[in-house]
């Protein structure tokens, strides 16, 4: 069965762009979300630090020119569009343009490879909303599946660790620890997704090709009030731990939860992880997110063109298998409480 689409939607977060666009940014962020204003103001620091410019934005600019190259090279021929949920260019105004372009049904690319309320449903209301907003002629947007198990990003990753790896000291790379780290969320969220076991399971296929390397999975840029329980352990405090502990002096990070280099990449790993390796003892290396690895852009050809022709061979390593196409009704429910 083919499918008939006329565009590419990359649907993503958005960053600030200078000093002024920070607080409304973080409005934006966290409008309805249950946390503290001193924890936005701590967040808006980070990102005054690097000039008010989150690098998220140039970021997706240069995966639409790469993704625009690979489809030029090998087809199909569709245009790519970008709308953000948080800042410009806003989800809104792109399918505004999208209509006025005439285009009836586009395919959307969410820049997140694991399902949670904030990498898929979340998207999907915004995507709704824009719609709405849009009014008659709006384009329909269909989903492209989660990738966290696709072999175009396991592979684009492994690469990525690897470079991180060999900046061990070739006498101790074999012993260095691997910390997986991604975005933590509330219990009460992981409770209604699949979040957990997906990071857990691309981990799993990542350190497989890795060796034979201790690993752990971590969490990191937690944003809730004290007294709400996210998942845990803390990148930090596990570097912490692993200190106090003694035998570990080389850890390698691998960001998992994101796909580029962002503020809470930079920050977060970069800055503060960094920090507390240097105060315990142990030599902390970052491996850098998928960003545009060319094996992770024609792996979104391949998404595309797989719903294209509708055909049943849709890769995916590991024993869960390919993710749905369309979300179920439950898909990444919002819970924001967990029922006893
Ligand atoms: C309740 C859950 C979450 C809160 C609160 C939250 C706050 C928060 N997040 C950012 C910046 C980013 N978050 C990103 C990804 C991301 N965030 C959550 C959940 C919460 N964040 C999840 C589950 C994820 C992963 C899925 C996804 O949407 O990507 C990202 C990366 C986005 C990307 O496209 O790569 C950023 C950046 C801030 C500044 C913030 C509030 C202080
Ligand atoms: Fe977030
Ligand atoms: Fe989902």
């Amino acid at each position: 069965m083919k499918n008939e689409y006329d565009a590419i939607l990359v649907v993503s977060f958005g960053g600030p762009e200078g000093p002024d666009d920070v607080i409304p940014f973080l409005e934006n962020v966290l409008r309805g979300k249950n946390v503290p204003r001193e924890r936005m103001l701590e967040v808006a620091e980070h990102y005054q630090q690097f000039g008010g410019v989150s690098p998220i934005n140039g970021q997706n600019r240069a995966l639409i020119a790469a993704l625009e190259q690979e489809l030029a090279v090998h087809g199909p021929q569709l245009p790519i569009y970008w709308g953000n949920r948080n800042w410009n260019p806003l989800l809104p105004d792109t399918l505004a343009q999208m209509k006025q372009d005439g285009i009836q049904r586009a395919l959307g690319f969410f820049t997140s490879a694991f399902s949670s309320y904030s990498g898929c449903r979340q998207y999907r209301e915004d995507i709704q909303r824009a719609q709405e907003t849009v009014g008659a002629g709006a384009p329909d947007v269909d989903k492209l599946r989660m990738f966290y198990n696709h072999p175009g990003f396991i592979e684009a990753t492994v690469e990525r660790a690897n470079e991180a790896l060999s900046e061990i000291p070739v006498e101790r790379r074999d012993r260095a620890t691997i910390l997986f780290s991604a975005h933590s969320i509330p219990l009460a969220m992981a409770a209604g997704c699949q979040y957990e076991v997906q990071l857990a399971e691309s981990a799993r296929l990542v350190s497989e090709r890795l060796g034979t390397h201790p690993w752990h999975l971590v969490y990191q840029s937690r944003s809730g009030p004290p007294h709400q329980p996210w998942l845990e352990p803390d990148i930090c405090d596990f570097i912490t731990e692993l200190g106090k502990q003694g035998d570990v002096q080389d850890v390698v990070i691998i960001p998992i939860g994101f796909v580029s280099d962002h503020m809470e990449v930079l920050f977060d790993l970069d800055t503060e992880a960094k920090q507390v390796g240097g105060e315990v003892g142990i030599n902390v290396a970052r491996a850098k997110t998928v960003g545009v690895h060319p094996r992770f852009i024609s792996m979104i050809r391949e998404l595309i063109e797989e719903r294209i022709s509708g055909t049943e061979d849709r890769p995916a390593l590991g024993p869960l298998g390919p993710s749905h196409d369309v979300c179920p009704v439950d898909c990444c429910l919002r819970v924001t409480e967990i029922k006893r």
